[in-house]
């Protein structure tokens, strides 16, 4: 059984309106496959193995009930940012910074409409998705730390590791690796040289729960879980992960249900008080028709579906 899901996003989101994929049924559940559309077939291999994995064998035994997750903050207004921030009733916010659409002293003032929004005891990280060069990022987040009173951590400010190492060294906020962290090899490059405070994993590029439980394991850095803004049965995947790592002292990225208009089930996971629960399988996609993706996009995905399970086994 496969469905082709598009599901509208509410905000542009990493250059996306509608979020689409193919959700997968097997003896084990249902899995999600949903590559963004920049991804290669072969890149795609990971994403096929890890809702391969969800519906065909299940998931590790976890070791808690439920996860911390952030809320995360789109390139909007700095009232729309304090709205969405209020609304989620989660403690810790990502903002998104470094758009091509925003610029610093936009970014300084949605991070302290969520600094508003949070109070105090809250936790702001920002995100900026490998937009800065060395010497921008620097004064970037010095000038963030201050608007936000304080930032937990830079999601991948630069590129390279080489640039996220030199950054780590004159910068007293931590560095989080995210895209430094797509291939299982990665994360221990990352540790060995000195480039990031924090492991960003997500559960799909690295080819299942159980291989990325064992990358963060290898890596030795604290680890946040994210999402792929994937609906509540590829996000099931991530907290899946989540519950079976043995230290998570962070909360996870995978609050992004409200980036979405709806979902394809209706348990949802959609944070309360800002903890996902650590569901055992997905939870069934029983409202996946409220979403179908039209013709054309169907026959694009099942094509896509077929070269990348042609490449997997080959
Ligand atoms: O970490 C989160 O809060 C949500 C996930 C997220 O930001 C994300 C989702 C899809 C693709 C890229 C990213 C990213 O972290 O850059
Ligand atoms: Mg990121």
């Amino acid at each position: 059984m496969a469905f082709v899901y598009a599901v509208p996003l509410r905000n542009r989101f990493r250059g996306i309106t509608v979020r689409e994929g193919v959700l997968l049924q097997g003896p084990a559940g249902w899995g999600e496959f949903c590559p963004f559309a920049d991804y290669s077939d072969s890149a795609s291999v990971p994403w096929l193995a890890s809702a391969v994995e969800a519906s065909e064998i299940g998931w590790p035994e976890p070791v808690r009930e439920r996860v911390e997750v952030n809320t995360t903050v789109p390139v909007v207004a700095p009232e729309r940012a304090h709205e969405m921030v209020a609304e989620s009733g989660c403690r810790t916010a990502k903002v998104k910074v470094a758009d091509p659409r925003s610029s610093i002293v936009d970014d300084c003032e949605r991070v302290a409409a969520v600094r508003d929004a949070l109070g105090g005891n809250g936790a702001i990280r920002v995100d900026a998705n490998m937009a800065w060069d060395v010497g921008t990022a620097v004064k970037a987040i010095r000038e963030l730390d201050r608007a936000a009173g304080g930032l937990e951590y830079v999601e991948q400010p630069c590129p390279s590791i080489e640039e996220l190492a030199a950054v780590r060294k004159q910068v007293e906020v931590r560095i989080a690796a995210d895209e430094s962290i797509r291939r299982a090899e990665d994360p221990l490059k990352v540790a060995v040289a000195g480039a990031a405070d924090v492991a960003v994993i997500k559960v799909a590029p690295l080819g299942g729960v159980r291989r990325a439980l064992e990358v963060a394991q290898a890596c030795g850095l604290p680890c946040v879980v994210s999402s792929a803004v994937e609906t509540s049965v590829g996000l099931a995947a991530g907290l899946a992960l989540a519950g079976a790592l043995p230290d998570l002292g962070f909360a996870c990225g995978l609050g992004t249900m409200s980036l979405l208009t709806g979902d394809v089930a209706t348990a949802s996971l959609s944070p309360v008080d800002g903890y996902l629960p650590v569901p055992r399988t997905a939870p069934a996609p029983d409202r996946a028709g409220d979403f179908p993706a039209d013709a054309t996009t169907r026959d694009t995905w099942l094509a896509r579906l077929a070269r990348v399970r042609a490449l997997s086994i080959s």
